[in-house]
């Protein structure tokens, strides 16, 4: 459902930030994308949701090319952004509906699906107060809602679970698994090893922009016994100064 075939960004001319990285996500799978600040994880996000063209390489997403095909790529995602801080003047009631407008989503389904998000997540009293009054995991609560609204079969989620509540939090990774296990799929980065830990069927990891692993936890672990996912990833991220 994502492919990413031999992705290239560089920046102004010298800075590699994603060096031919490739990789496949099916249908059913959860897949957590890890690697330290600065590793290449936002820029390739940016990439596969097609902010930013790769310098090289290609993106499908649910079988659409994203330079021949975005408008048909873009539909079939759910994109949440590392950072929530938009639209603040509207409040999220506004905001999940400039959203359902911009996908065609229908006044029955996007009624029924904010109201079903909004409860899952206590934000049935808040949608119609200025996100500007929101705290930080609130916003992050509407991107969600409004990321999903137009249900989506790819789920491309960048550091989705900073600054949500344990609840909040809960919630999504349940929302997560359900839609993997409907036969759609779920990328997300974390810097959380225990989210990727329970959660995600395979990981990616990467460093300096290529990949140093793709594969289960289980085999990654077979690989390093005894060892847990954090220092296996310490020693496997680390870097020579
Ligand atoms: N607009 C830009 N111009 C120049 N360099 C950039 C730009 N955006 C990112 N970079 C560089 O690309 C590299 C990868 O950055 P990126 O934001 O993709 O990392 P990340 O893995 O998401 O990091 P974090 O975990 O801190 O969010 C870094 O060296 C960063 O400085």
């Amino acid at each position: 459902m994502i492919i990413a075939e031999n992705l290239k960004k560089v920046y102004g001319g010298d800075i590699v930030s994603v060096d031919d990285l490739s990789f496949h996500i099916h249908k059913g799978e959860i897949v957590g994308f890890v690697g330290q600040n600065g590793a290449g994880k936002t820029t390739t996000i940016k990439m596969l949701t097609g902010i930013l063209m790769p310098t090289e390489g290609r993106v499908k997403i649910n079988g659409f090319d994203m330079r021949e095909k975005p408008m048909e790529a873009k539909q079939s995602m759910g994109y949440i952004a590392d950072n929530p801080d938009i639209f603040l003047r509207l409040t999220g009631l506004e905001y999940v509906n400039f959203i359902a407008d911009i996908y065609g989503v229908s006044t029955t389904e996007r009624k029924q699906r904010i109201e079903q998000m909004a409860e899952r997540f206590g934000m049935e009293d808040s949608l119609n107060r200025q996100m500007v009054s929101y705290s930080h995991g609130m916003r992050q609560k509407m991107m969600v809602i409004a990321a999903l609204v137009h249900n989506p079969p790819v789920w491309i989620l960048d550091e989705p679970m900073t600054g949500l509540d344990p609840n909040a939090a809960y919630e999504l990774k349940k929302m997560m698994r359900e839609h993997a296990d409907a036969g759609n799929c779920v990328f997300f980065s974390t810097h959380v090893l225990e989210v990727a830990e329970k959660l995600c069927d395979k990981i990616i990891m990467i460093r300096k922009g290529k990949d140093i692993y793709q594969g289960t936890l289980d085999e990654l672990e077979t690989q390093h016994r005894n060892k847990s996912l954090e220092e296996i990833f310490v020693e496997m991220t680390h870097e020579e100064f």
